[in-house]
């Protein structure tokens, strides 16, 4: 009966913020012709999904509950970013989003946790040993409050709970690259 001492195996994740991280933050950008990837976010992602890393996205678009896009405009520039991963040889797992407006008081607005309760429900996942890539506070603060053991910031303004904060993806990449440790462990 070696089934009944079954354990599922908790893998990494890595956790990505979208507006800012994977692409330029226009402002509630909803159109493929106003999505921009951010220079070097595939090479950044794959140091991650080399090393067996579950890649998520978990994004805050209030755009939907404003009213500025529908969503079906976010399901449809969802589909076409996950395909320009995939051909750049990155699958992402999984893809969460709160479409609530910020008075909505849901429980899924980063920093709140609900998006990362989505994620556990499907996927056994090794918080502690999981990743947040984000550039506001809210995405600092949700790897604080859903207890995920490591975050970084990119931006100008230093995050102060952030356990790295870089000014942009490729200096967060080059960083990684010289101190692969740092995500294998
Ligand atoms: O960075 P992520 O979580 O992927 O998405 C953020 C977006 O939903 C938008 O979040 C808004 O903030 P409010 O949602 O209005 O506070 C503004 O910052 C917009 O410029 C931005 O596009
Ligand atoms: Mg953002
Ligand atoms: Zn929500």
């Amino acid at each position: 009966m070696d089934n009944l001492n079954y354990q599922p195996s908790f893998q990494k994740a890595l956790f990505l913020d979208r507006d800012g991280i994977i692409n330029v933050d226009h402002g509630y950008v909803s159109k493929i012709k106003d999505f921009e990837f951010v220079e070097g976010i595939f090479d950044l992602v794959k140091l991650f999904s080399k090393t067996g890393y579950l890649i998520f996205i978990v994004t805050n678009q209030s755009g939907i509950g404003r009213g500025y896009y529908s969503e079906e405009d976010f399901s449809r520039l969802t589909q076409w970013m996950k395909k320009k991963f995939q051909e750049n040889g990155i699958q992402i797992e999984g893809i969460y989003y709160c479409p609530h407006a910020p008075d909505a008081n849901c429980n899924c607005r980063k920093p709140k946790t609900g998006m990362i309760e989505e994620a556990l429900k499907s996927y056994p996942l090794d918080l502690s040993a999981s990743w947040v890539i984000g550039d506001k506070q809210s995405d600092i603060d949700l790897a604080d409050a859903a207890h995920i053991g490591h975050s970084i910031a990119i931006g100008n303004r230093k995050i102060e709970n952030a356990e790295y904060n870089f000014s942009s993806i490729n200096e967060c990449k080059r960083f990684l690259e010289e101190n692969p440790a740092i995500i294998n462990a």
